[in-house]
């Protein structure tokens, strides 16, 4: 489906976005480890829903198609539970997402894992075992979800799990987020000097545990606001002292010029009067997954950025700054990239009736879609962003922004 996207302004409007899909799947993760916690407001994303379905599973092939957390989250739960015998298999591209630094990682702790096609990359085959060993070391510097994976098993084994971080660690917030969702839940554990301690922990008490609604897909709507004359969106079930990396959105979009206030549990975004500035510059190595965004916000706003500390986004849903290279230039944007920065050029106006192209990632579909507030675009198989966000269109519609089938015509 590839949807025609135009827009006469964004309305006022209130939304509710759906569970934070990083919160959900560590909480499955842990409610099948401990069967008494029960989670609330959970993620409708595809990415949850294969999770879900996998923990039902502990024999034959588990397919979980685009969705890296439950990829790296399941290997370390299927290899170190005994008596399982799986094969973790996903799509294409899940197919040259890298696996060794965690592989390896369980392998030191005595896991059965085998690369069935290419060595470092899924399919791979897990017969789960029950570990002797109580500590393993691992690379911190490509993906902090190798991290949260073993931590989120280390309180169900018998002598809990130590863990050292090697190198430069990133994407930081999401471990503080995995620590913090166990400490919550009741199993004690520590994150200091590059060193994570979580003791054994066989029960819990029976509790619900609230899911946050996902900030990173609050970021289409603070894009949507920067771009706009005066709107304002209201979205419920956002927390002030939020355990997503992403609510940096609320300090970040402040140099657009988006005020974020919170009533309860609800979140307003607002447009100020306040003046911009003709370039900025931000490190989201803590934010990775808002970098498309904000670039894009940037490029409807006509002024030039700097964005470093990128280097995860070559192995994320696509190569990610080569895809933003190619759709921003179709609209006028010239950048340079390196492997870990992108800088856009300053953009007067944007080129009128470009159609992106989205490579299988939400996140270049839902980036985009927030300069239709300043011309006619299409978006290429706009179906995409059921990965993480399976209403994202219909909630446009409730924001202004016309969406039309380009294929049907109609
Ligand atoms: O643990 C998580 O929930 C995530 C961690 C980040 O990945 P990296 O640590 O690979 O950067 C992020 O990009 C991803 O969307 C979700
Ligand atoms: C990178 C992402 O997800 P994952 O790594 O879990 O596939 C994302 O949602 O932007």
């Amino acid at each position: 489906m590839n949807l025609k996207l135009s827009s006469s302004g964004l309305k006022n409007a209130s939304i509710a976005v759906t569970g934070s899909k990083s919160e959900s799947n560590r909480l499955l993760i842990l409610q099948a480890l401990y069967p008494n916690l029960t989670i609330t407001n959970v993620s409708n994303s595809d990415d949850t829903k294969v999770l879900q379905k996998a923990l039902q599973q502990n024999q034959g092939i588990v397919d979980i198609h685009h969705a890296g957390t439950a990829m790296r989250f399941l290997t370390a739960y299927y290899a170190l539970k005994a008596n399982t015998d799986v094969t973790l298999t996903g799509s294409k591209r899940m197919k040259e997402r890298p696996m060794s630094i965690l592989v390896d990682a369980l392998k030191k702790l005595g896991a059965q894992i085998t690369y069935k096609t290419n060595d470092g990359f899924p399919p791979l085959l897990i017969k789960g075992i029950t570990p002797e060993k109580t500590s393993v070391s691992l690379n911190a510097n490509v993906s902090s979800q190798y991290i949260s994976a073993l931590m989120l098993v280390a309180a169900s084994l018998n002598s809990g799990l130590d863990i050292q971080l090697k190198g430069r660690v990133t994407s930081v917030p999401y471990i503080n987020m995995t620590l913090s969702l166990l400490n919550r839940v009741g199993i004690r554990g520590t994150f200091k000097n590059n060193s994570i301690t979580i003791p054994p922990c066989q029960s819990i008490a029976d509790q619900i545990v609230v899911v946050e609604s996902d900030w990173s897909s609050a970021s289409y709507y603070y894009s949507l606001v920067a771009l706009s004359k005066n709107a304002e969106i209201s979205l419920t079930s956002y927390r002030q002292e939020s355990l997503q990396g992403d609510s940096a959105l609320k300090e970040i979009y402040t140099a657009f010029g988006v005020e974020t206030l919170f009533s309860d549990n609800t979140l307003l975004l607002k447009k100020t009067s306040h003046k911009l500035q003709k370039h900025v510059e931000f490190d989201l190595s803590n934010t990775p997954d808002i970098a498309q965004t904000i670039a894009v916000t940037c490029l409807g706003l006509g002024i030039s950025c700097k964005l470093t500390g990128l280097h995860t986004l070559k192995i994320k849903e696509t190569d990610r700054l080569t895809a933003l290279k190619t759709e921003l230039y179709k609209l006028g944007g010239i950048t340079i990239i390196t492997n870990d920065t992108l800088e856009l050029k300053a953009t007067p106006s944007v080129n009128r009736n470009a159609e992106i192209d989205t490579y299988n990632d939400h996140r270049m579909a839902m980036a985009f879609a927030p300069l239709a507030l300043k011309t006619d675009l299409t978006i290429n198989d706009a179906g995409v962003v059921s990965k993480s966000y399976p209403t994202f269109w219909e909630d446009m519609n409730s924001v202004g922004i016309t969406t039309f089938n380009a294929e049907k015509g109609h």
